[in-house]
């Protein structure tokens, strides 16, 4: 009963604060009986996908936080007093609560970052409470029963090159990162893909491309006419860094091909000037994964083109992940979808697109039963909040997409996983290529 009285939700309070475009969000902290506490500050998307939870804002066009001020009123008068004296421990007791007293399917009424601003803070006030950090309270209530496995770090992908909603449509592609493959340790793994940045930006530098542009997440960015150059650029970086590709480095491209394509197929590439239509638009991929070390793709095509993926998933080569992000939108009955349809192979993981942490677990889960891989994920709006590093190791995600190893609300993540491998010691594992899923060993390797 005591024990019962300490963790129970004893008050919740919360502010407008900064994302890393200066624009605000929700923050939250939740305090418990025995006095723990939690808090957490929710992140927001660019090149949001359509079927994402709701979050109330302002469109993104405005600084002024009037939207933002009607969630943390939400939390203020209508999530906060229903949790209240609920167990924080219980992370799916708490969610629940969260979305019974919203009401909608998409959190609308209340907005899915308050919501999810609620949701996290009462799950960090929780494992404080327990006296364990989160990584190690999300392992626990792994199904089967799997603590007494070695806890996994997750392989990085880390962004080189930005185009897109990230950077001005300098190109249409949204992201090209490195994935340091060949890494053995998660320290190993940063020092390579910094040195790799640093290369790229020699690379720009010498085409006369002074990449005086930073994208949102910190990648180097510059308008180029080619999106096919973006690729291209990095993997000379590779090479500049005294790297192998393919083999210390492979690629991973974020084409967020929503933001430029239609559900019908066409796909409108501003920076060539040019129109495609599907096939030819999927051909043009086919010939980057022979020409690069490509190990993922993340959505390749219009997140309502339930057909086209599944045709990409079988046109693409077996080697190359593919990666659903605005396709799935962390929803459950989307992944479901995916799998019965054989629409890609792997899932981002975007809480926020969620709204609770239970629905974001539902979907890790979904996605690993049925054998998909699993990237936990950022936002291009983020905050310096490192949970997200937490939740990669709880969930064995296998991998983490954070941003550029140069904006703190980054490294704030990349460091809780320098800590956590260096805490863990011989106890945890760096995961391997094997988490691309269909087969290690891409084309385009230079050994
Ligand atoms: C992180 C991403 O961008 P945003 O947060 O802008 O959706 C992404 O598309 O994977
Ligand atoms: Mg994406």
């Amino acid at each position: 009963m005591k024990a019962r009285q300490a963790s129970a939700i004893a008050s919740v309070v919360a502010w407008e604060a900064l994302d890393s475009r200066s624009r605000p969000t929700v923050a939250c902290r939740v305090q418990l009986g025995g006095g723990a506490v939690g808090r957490a500050i929710v992140p927001s998307g660019a090149s949001t996908g359509a079927h994402e939870a709701v979050e109330r804002r302002d469109g993104g066009e405005r600084y002024d936080g009037w939207g933002v001020r009607q969630a943390v009123a939400a939390v203020t008068g209508d999530l906060g007093p229903a949790v209240a004296g609920l167990d924080a421990t219980d992370r799916a007791l708490v969610d629940a609560r969260l979305e019974e007293v919203d009401g909608t399917p998409d959190l609308a009424r209340t907005g899915a970052n308050a919501v999810l601003a609620v949701s996290l803070a009462s799950a960090l006030a929780g494992a404080q409470a327990l006296g364990r950090p989160l990584w190690q309270v999300l392992a626990a209530s792994e199904p089967g029963g799997a603590p007494s496995r070695r806890p996994l770090l997750p392989m990085p992908m880390v962004n080189i090159f930005s185009g897109g909603a990230h950077a001005a449509g300098a190109v249409d592609i949204q992201d090209v990162l490195a994935v340091p493959v060949g890494a053995d340790s998660f320290a190993h793994a940063l020092e390579i893909v910094a040195r790799v940045r640093a290369a790229t930006a020699g690379v720009l530098q010498r085409r006369g491309l002074s990449p005086a542009l930073v994208a949102d997440e910190g990648g180097l960015s510059a308008p180029m006419s080619d999106n096919e150059a973006a690729v291209g650029v990095v993997c000379e970086g590779i090479e500049a860094a005294d790297l192998r590709p393919g083999v210390d480095v492979a690629v991973a491209v974020d084409l967020a091909a929503s933001q430029f394509g239609t559900a019908e197929g066409r796909y409108h590439l501003r920076c060539e000037n040019r129109e495609l239509d599907r096939a030819d638009w999927l051909a043009r991929l086919a010939g980057w994964c022979e020409r690069y070390p490509i190990v993922s793709l993340e959505d390749v095509l219009h997140e309502d083109d339930w057909a086209g993926w599944t045709e990409a998933t079988s046109v693409l080569p077996e080697h190359c992940q593919l990666l659903g992000d605005d396709l799935f939108a962390t929803h459950v009955e989307r992944v479901q979808e995916g799998i019965s349809r054989r629409a890609a192979n792997a899932v981002l993981v975007k809480p926020n697109q969620a709204g609770t942490l239970t629905r974001a677990e539902r979907v890790v889960r979904e996605a690993q039963r049925a054998g998909l891989g699993t990237v936990v994920s950022a936002r291009s709006g983020d905050t310096e909040d490192t949970w997200l590093a937490d939740l990669s190791v709880g969930w064995r995600a296998g991998q983490i997409k954070v941003g550029s190893t140069m904006r703190s609300e980054r490294t704030a993540k990349w460091n809780r996983l320098l800590e956590l491998e260096h805490d863990l010691g011989r106890n945890a594992s760096l995961a391997g290529p094997e988490v691309f899923g269909r087969s290690a060993s891409p084309s385009g390797v230079r050994t």
